[in-house]
């Protein structure tokens, strides 16, 4: 192949993983542990409260006192004070996790559940404790005090791969939450139930799913009136915006169709005029799918109905391609995005291969999360490099990308690059723009990598064909796959339930391949990142074998 002389273009790690492609043997300082100093910082990002969550405000209580030695894996000595781990007893994490209760304002006396699943249900006016009927029933729920154990890893030491530790010898935590699931008791009498669904934000697959879950949930505990409001919280207060009446008829069919049955929206919500319309209405039980916005707004709502001592249970359930929701495994929507997402990178990199000289540039979702980009590249296994928000880059100079993608060229005849969308804003100028719901409107890192790539090849006389992939909107509007129509059916049906057990201002999830319920400020405090030093980012790196795209260097 005719290609102009390499300079020395790449790092020892990009050496290092071209011989791993000639069978050499891999050096083993390629994966090795990074300094000693950010570990306890991912720890804020879980379990902190929103004014101690930001690393800044954790420098800032960083004292000279106190200091200890700590020896990181590779053998360099780092120091850290006990100061520097966030406070995390027992008493505050339960503190902070109690599920916010009805009857913390109510003396709402609970019925028995009308929440059967059994084919010979008994009737409420049933009320005999000893009826066989009940007792058939017993293992259908679940108990108020079950706990799901948050975080499952005892790391032995502060260095370790994603380490959460609390203090320097990392001592483990037990942190309990509730498990969802139908309550034997419930604080609602399903005849007096008037229930509405929104979804707000972006398109998510699996949003049907959910609506759908929820209503055949609702109908099987005997809920009569169930309304859809129409174009997220737009619908609670522009007159034109009539809510749809739901049925299980109406919504038997829905998840088979990607998209909103009811439509989404941003912007424009004010708490008050969608609180003044849910009283309005008479409606009770609220169900608010969608991200980080649509959750303060839901807490927002929920705070001001205590306020006005309105019985209203407000439940959430987080919708998110980016999966940026905290404490959580995943978010419904993100595997069906990622296995989309494979899907064009598939398409680039045969493009690639197929061309001469062929690089292929996909841009996927991800404002501030790199996750699509991260998990698809590895799903794919096609990816050369994988650019994300959290890990910044160099474009220019020795360690910079363009050098990695022509010795890529050189090397390999080809180059596959997926970037998050959120990546290398600090590269573009600022925009200081915001959507109608305040969130930033971000430079196009997709077509500024296109235009930077030709460029660098035409100055450096190297003819190479770039094909630029931005499947964005396909990611999202379609159908959910099998995993994520599970994942929906039970975060919908665990969303009555809860609604149902009287709790209010919670959240439904999955942590830890099980089921929970978490009071919605702990999950929105900030957007969940992917954490460098994590494992699952150096599996991906070790995947595409890219090197540190380090910036100002040459
Ligand atoms: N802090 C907030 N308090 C009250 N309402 C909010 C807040 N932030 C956003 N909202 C409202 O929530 C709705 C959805 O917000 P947004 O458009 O940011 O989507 P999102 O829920 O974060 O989902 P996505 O992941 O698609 O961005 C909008 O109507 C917005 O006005
Ligand atoms: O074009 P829209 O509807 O504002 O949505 C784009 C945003 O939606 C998200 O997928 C979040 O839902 C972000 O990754 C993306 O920036
Ligand atoms: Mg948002």
């Amino acid at each position: 192949m005719a290609l102009v002389a390499a300079t020395p273009l790449h790092s020892p790690v990009v050496s290092v993983s071209c011989r791993q492609l000639e069978g050499r043997t891999l050096k083993t300082s390629f994966l090795q542990p990074r300094a000693v100093v950010p570990f306890s910082i991912r720890s804020w990002n879980l379990s902190a409260p929103a004014d101690r969550l930001r690393g800044d405000s954790r420098r800032s209580r960083r004292t000279n006192r106190n200091l200890t030695a700590i020896r990181s894996q590779d053998g360099k000595a780092g120091l850290e004070s006990q100061d520097d781990f966030p406070d995390m007893s027992t008493e505050e994490f339960n503190r902070r996790f109690t599920l916010p209760h009805l009857n913390d304002l109510f003396n709402v006396q609970p019925m028995r559940s009308t929440f059967c699943t059994k084919s010979s249900c008994p009737l409420p006016s049933e009320t005999n404790n000893s009826s066989s009927r009940w007792e058939d029933l017993r293992k259908v729920f679940v108990h108020d005090d079950d706990r799901v154990l948050l975080k499952t890893i005892k790391y032995a030491n502060p260095t370790s791969s994603g380490a959460e530790c609390f203090d320097e010898d990392c001592n483990f935590h037990h942190q309990w939450v509730p498990r969802a699931g139908p309550r034997s008791k419930i604080y609602f009498d399903p005849s007096e139930v008037k229930a509405a669904i929104v979804t707000c934000g972006g398109l998510c697959p699996g949003l049907n799913d959910v609506i759908r879950q929820i209503v055949l949930t609702l109908d099987v505990y005997g809920v009569k009136r169930m309304l859809g409001i129409t174009y997220g919280y737009r619908g609670f207060f522009e007159e034109s915006l009539e809510p749809i009446v739901l049925t299980r008829h109406l919504v038997q069919n829905i998840h088979l169709a990607g998209g909103s049955l009811l439509g989404v929206s941003r912007g424009g919500a004010k708490t008050s005029d969608i609180v003044d319309t849910l009283q309005e209405k008479g409606i009770n039980m609220l169900f608010v799918l969608g991200g980080n916005g649509t959750h303060a707004g839901a807490n927002a709502i929920h705070e001001e109905a205590r306020r006005r001592r309105m019985k209203l249970a407000v439940v959430g359930v987080p919708k998110t391609i980016d999966n940026d929701i905290l404490l959580m495994d995943k978010t419904f929507g993100f595997d069906t995005a990622v296995e989309e997402a494979q899907r064009a990178i598939n398409t680039a990199y045969i493009e690639a291969n197929s061309a001469y000289n062929g690089i292929g540039i996909v841009k996927l979702m991800g404002r501030q999360s790199g996750f699509i980009a991260m998990h698809a590249s590895l799903a794919s296994g096609q990816v050369d490099v994988c650019l994300i928000p959290e890990v910044p880059f160099a474009l220019d100079g020795g360690h910079g990308v363009l050098q990695h993608i022509q010795h890529l060229i050189e090397e390999r005849g080809k180059a596959v690059i997926c970037v998050a969308e959120g990546a290398g804003q600090d590269l573009l100028p600022t925009n200081n723009g915001t959507d109608p719901s305040g969130n930033p409107i971000l430079g196009d890192i997709g077509t500024h990598l296109q235009r930077e790539i030709k460029k660098y090849f035409k100055a450096a006389s190297i003819t190479v064909d770039i094909k630029y992939i931005d499947p964005t909107y396909m990611i999202r509007a379609c159908r959910a796959n099998a995993s994520d129509g599970i994942l929906c059916a039970v975060l919908g049906q665990n969303a009555v339930h809860g609604a149902f057990a009287g709790y209010s201002g919670i959240t439904v999830g999955i942590a830890n391949n099980h089921y929970v319920y978490l009071p919605i400020p702990e999950v929105i405090s900030h957007a969940r990142n992917v954490d460098p030093d994590s494992r699952m980012w150096h599996r991906c790196l070790t995947s595409t074998g890219q090197p540190d795209f380090i910036a100002n260097s040459s």
